[in-house]
């Protein structure tokens, strides 16, 4: 069955609905996002869920991220030079690496392939955008570790389950409003995902 990141968790009762009914909890800790918490929030988390948690960050250096909170991943959420390539091999930790999903970072994704066994998001090039999903439909057949995010909703999540990606990560299209989850949107997009297995 395709896996499920909800991203953007900030409130303990969503995290509790996350756990339920996701395989990634998604906690953003740059305060670039609307939906920001403190590193001290994922620990706090990691008390009431039963899923790996991720630290999401756009800036900083990867040894403060990596140490900053209990989270069983981190994901790095921008294009990484070669030396922080380099990098992240010497941590024993798990990785997301965002991938933009336009043929000009082909290479990238390439590079990321071939170096590092982590997990891959192709996400848009600019965050409110919608994902490329031509470009990630060939990414997604050349390794199979890539999940997918960028604006998926329940009225779009079938265009993107249909690409047969490894996961997918959702963000906003479960929110009441910025930064509070709609209970509903969650168990009803993972309805969708666990529909969409049983129709293959
Ligand atoms: O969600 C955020 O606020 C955020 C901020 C900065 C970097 C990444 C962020 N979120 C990531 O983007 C995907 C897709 O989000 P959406 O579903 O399009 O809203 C999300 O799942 C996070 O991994």
């Amino acid at each position: 069955m395709i896996k499920i990141k909800f991203c953007g968790i900030s409130h303990i009762e969503d995290a509790i609905v996350a756990s339920n009914y996701a395989d990634l909890i998604g906690v953003v800790t740059d305060p670039i996002s609307p939906r920001f918490v403190k590193p001290e929030f994922i620990d706090i988390v990691k008390n009431f869920v039963n899923k790996p948690v991720v630290n999401v960050k756009v800036k900083g250096k990867i040894n403060d991220i990596v140490n900053e909170s209990k989270a069983e991943y981190v994901q790095i959420h921008r294009v990484l030079d070669m030396e922080e390539i380099e990098d992240i091999l010497s941590y024993n930790k798990k990785f997301i690496l965002y991938v933009p999903s336009s043929e000009k970072y082909y290479s990238y994704f390439k590079t990321i392939v071939n170096k590092t066994n982590h997990l891959i998001l192709i996400d848009s090039e600019k965050k409110g955008e919608k994902v490329n999903l031509e470009v990630s439909k060939i990414w997604i057949k050349e390794y199979d570790k890539v999940g997918i995010g960028g604006g998926i909703t329940l009225n779009n999540i079938e265009e993107f389950l249909s690409l047969n990606p490894y996961w997918i990560d959702i963000s906003s299209g479960i929110e009441k409003y910025k930064s509070k989850k709609d209970h509903d949107k969650m168990i009803r997009i993972a309805e969708k995902v666990k529909e969409w297995k049983s129709i293959l």
